[in-house]
């Protein structure tokens, strides 16, 4: 990675031009999207079920024609190329290794597709799966390696292309919650030790904040808001981010609405000092969950109907020592304020 360029100045190395994909009379699956992708950066795309995040990709890869708008790689125009010829590579969710050719075979593949002879072919292949640590089990068929062991002969199958950029759909998603966790941190490490630009797509806000430099969340199609992971879940722009971002109690005030992070969400009981003059509203506990470092309180409004509200309305996360001093328990009228600083306008 170009460590001393800031994003804003490293040049893009994928850019997303009024992208478009229209699958029948159906609304567009995604619909004008504008994107620049800095080169040697790790950018995730976050969103829920049907948002449009792996059309993305694939129309990226070359997996997927365009309705209307451009791809562009390094300024080349490669929307209408051929996946192969486009210097992508991608990594799927299974992985997807032959599982009758040895690892060192699985990786060495698209060479020897492209003719190149076994002495070469092998001997790259055997460089790469070394960089992944993998060099030991070269000769191991899929079926007797570990998920983790797995992903790495995939992600050198995918490098031996010599890749400008590596798209990634769902990497993770197939591995136990632990080994997820594990083999995330390994991703992060090879995209910069490779200097490499990674395209990740996920539906996990957790995995997204950890690996990317900049989120991208979609949703109907369209970006509703890119930048760092900071400044997301800090300062999501709008009602659909705070609340997939989560963290958030999103609130109602005479002035529009607004996002307040629930563990800067203050609470205590009507008429307590440390809140007095500042904005707030009543509500009532509906729920508390231990979550050992911190506690959950669910809340809602106190005229609202519990049928009507099946899930809280409100959250506020308390460190431990601070529900300890002063726990609440369902059913307590409180009052929960906010400090201006801590509030932010969200657009409808
Ligand atoms: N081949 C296809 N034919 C018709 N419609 C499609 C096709 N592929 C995707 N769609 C539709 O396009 C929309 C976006 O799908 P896409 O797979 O990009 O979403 P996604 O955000 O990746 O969702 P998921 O997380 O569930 O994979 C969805 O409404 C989906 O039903």
């Amino acid at each position: 990675m170009n460590a001393d360029a800031s994003t804003a100045v490293r040049p893009a190395a994928i850019e997303l031009v009024s992208l478009s994909k229209r699958y029948g009379d159906a609304k567009p699956a995604v619909d004008g999207i504008n994107l620049r992708i800095a080169s040697g950066s790790y950018c995730c795309l976050l969103g829920p079920s049907g948002c449009g995040k792996s059309t993305t990709l694939r129309m990226i890869a070359g997996h997927e024609s365009v309705s209307s708008g451009d791809v562009l790689l390094e300024n080349r125009n490669i929307t209408d190329l051929p996946a192969a010829a486009r210097g992508t590579a991608m990594m799927f969710q299974s992985f997807a290794l032959f599982p009758h050719l040895s690892a060192l075979d699985n990786v060495a593949f698209s060479l020897k597709m492209k003719g190149v002879a076994k002495a070469e072919r092998h001997a790259r292949a055997q460089e790469l799966l070394a960089r992944v640590a993998m060099g030991a089990l070269a000769q191991r068929k899929p079926a007797e390696l570990s998920g983790g062991q797995q992903q790495r002969v995939a992600l050198a199958r995918a490098l031996i292309t010599q890749p400008k950029a590596l798209l990634l759909d769902e990497p993770l998603s197939a591995l136990d919650p632990f080994l997820r966790i594990q083999m995330r941190a390994e991703l992060r490490r090879w995209q910069q030790e490779l200097g490499l630009t990674f395209i990740h797509v996920t539906h996990s806000q957790e995995e997204a904040m950890a690996l990317a430099d900049t989120m991208v969340v979609m949703n109907h199609g369209v970006i509703e808001q890119q930048g760092s992971p900071h400044e997301i879940y800090n300062r999501p722009v709008n009602e659909f981010v705070a609340r997939f971002m989560g963290g958030h109690n999103v609130i109602e005030t005479p002035a529009g609405k607004v996002g307040v992070r629930t563990d800067q969400t203050l609470i205590a009981r009507a008429g307590a000092p440390e809140i007095a003059g500042l904005p707030g509203m009543p509500a009532l506990v509906t729920d508390v969950e231990y979550q050992g470092t911190y506690v959950l309180l669910g809340l809602r409004k106190p005229g609202a109907s519990q049928a009507v509200v099946s899930t809280a309305e409100f959250s506020v996360m308390l460190s431990e020592a601070r529900f300890a001093a002063t726990p609440f328990a369902v059913g307590d009228e409180v009052q929960l304020a906010w400090t201006p600083e801590s509030a932010h306008p969200l657009q409808s």
